[in-house]
């Protein structure tokens, strides 16, 4: 075709991840019949799923959460449900998502002109601004205020609670995973602005091939790396073997949290501004998550997870208000928090129950959520600084994770296990906005 002088685009992108070596992918992941089935409810594979495909039992929970939330029966027109997802999208800078998502709301017809601006959007959809922004970055400033403001009788023009509900988990399902985006640094689709050029990209430009985890490294890291994941796993057999023993004064337990929650991770990467089609369709773009002060300053409240559970108290609402999404959320956490190869790189048969579990503590205690029987002290012990500054800009500032944020941390686990941890944030994200969401509409129903 160029030869009758139509210009051909190229792919940019060297594989489904900038930080994933595409050869890992392609190996671990794609010979599933998972793949089959995204193949066929897609219509293609993305690189979402193709990175995803690395864990096909979350995958497969993964596509039927996205069928029912954009596809199945539901109370919001399937063109706002992706508008909902590009607004979301937004808020993090993720191009990848509002892209993916522009797409769909097009095909589902929506209006063109929406996507050049929120301002083009029906007031209703852009009354979900205020719940939108406090569900990206901090999420328990929501309050019965907010809920009351959009479905009370004389809220023009109103949501019903069957709509809210809907609308809320198309947030927080597209805010975690443009933390999975970002945090498994996702290149773009070939079609994507920024995925593709007319010309062959010049040597400066083609993407270095990405670095390559223990191999590549000295004798002497490779040593040292070995070191480190026995004396992680020596700790976490310590800390079963202590807990077991000694029970500390709930009052420890409070400090050891705070210490936690307001302990300084530098997450805050100067970056380029987003792209054009990203900004246009973000509010207030300068509103972001907030470290919590250190203990006496004002720190936002705390919510005791006993106080307020998914298990008790969010999983029966959404069922109430959208019979089956409870289900399938419930499914989600399950598989993620169940999740396990019993492994830890090179080390068959361990159980990183207590590994997984800090994990998801710690996400839940940057979102100010604390289990009073859990002992904030494992989190420290089990997690090296470099692992929180991920899991921090991940969770609370995903557009800020860069190649090095993730090639620092675990250098001689697996990807696969990177991206392992990438889930248990995802889903301890998501459900932590979601619990605060869910409390603040029983509070308003009540
Ligand atoms: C997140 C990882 C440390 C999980 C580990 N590879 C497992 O199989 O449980």
């Amino acid at each position: 075709m160029s030869e009758e002088g139509i210009e051909v685009p190229r792919a940019l992108a060297s594989g489904p991840s900038a930080f994933i070596p595409a050869k890992e992918i392609l190996i671990e992941g794609l010979n599933q019949d998972v793949l089959i089935e995204s193949f066929l409810s897609l219509g293609r594979v993305d690189h979402l799923t193709m990175v995803m495909a690395l864990h096909p039992s979350y995958l497969s929970c993964f596509l039927r959460i996205q069928q029912a939330l954009f596809e199945l029966d539901g109370p919001l027109p399937r063109d706002w449900r992706h508008y909902v997802s590009v607004m979301a999208a937004a808020r993090h800078h993720c191009s990848y998502m509002v892209q993916q998502h522009s797409k769909a709301f097009l095909e589902a017809g929506g209006e063109e002109s929406w996507l050049g601006g929120i301002k083009h959007a029906p007031v209703k959809l852009r009354s979900l601004h205020t719940l939108n922004k406090l569900l990206a970055h901090r999420p328990w400033l929501i309050t019965q205020q907010h809920i009351q403001e959009l479905v009370c009788a004389g809220a023009e023009p109103r949501w019903s609670l069957a709509e809210l509900i809907h609308a809320v988990i198309l947030m927080a399902h597209t805010h975690s995973l443009c933390s999975f985006v970002w945090g498994c640094g996702l290149n773009p689709e070939p079609d994507h602005i920024g995925g593709y050029a007319f010309h062959p990209p010049s040597p400066s430009h083609i993407p270095r091939s990405p670095y390559s985890p223990a191999h590549e490294d000295g004798r002497q890291e490779l040593v040292d790396g070995a070191v480190e994941v026995e004396v992680l796993m020596k700790r976490m057999v310590e800390l079963q073997q202590q807990q077991e023993e000694e029970e500390c004064t709930q009052e420890e337990m409070v400090t050891r949290f705070e210490r936690e929650r307001s302990e300084s991770i530098p997450t805050a990467v100067v970056r380029g501004a987003p792209p054009e089609l990203v900004l246009c369709l973000v509010e207030e773009p300068e509103f972001r998550y907030e470290d919590f002060a250190p203990r006496g300053e004002q720190s936002p409240p705390i919510m005791r997870a006993q106080d307020y559970s998914w298990e008790d108290h969010g999983f029966s609402l959404v069922q109430r208000l959208l019979p089956d999404m409870g289900q399938f959320l419930d499914e989600e956490f399950q598989v993620v928090s169940n999740l396990t190869y019993n492994r830890m790189a090179m080390h068959e048969d361990v159980d990183t129950y207590t590994l997984r579990k800090a994990l998801w503590n710690y996400i839940h205690c940057l979102y100010g959520i604390r289990y009073d029987d859990y002992d904030y002290g494992s989190v420290n012990v089990l997690l090296e600084r470099s692992l929180k500054v991920f899991v921090k800009t991940m969770a609370c500032h995903p557009e800020q994770t860069t190649a090095s944020t993730y090639h620092a941390f675990w250098r001689h686990f697996r990807h696969s296990e990177k991206v392992h941890a990438n889930l248990i944030v995802m889903g301890a994200r998501l459900q932590a906005a979601l619990l605060y969401t869910l409390r603040s509409i029983t509070a308003y129903i009540k």
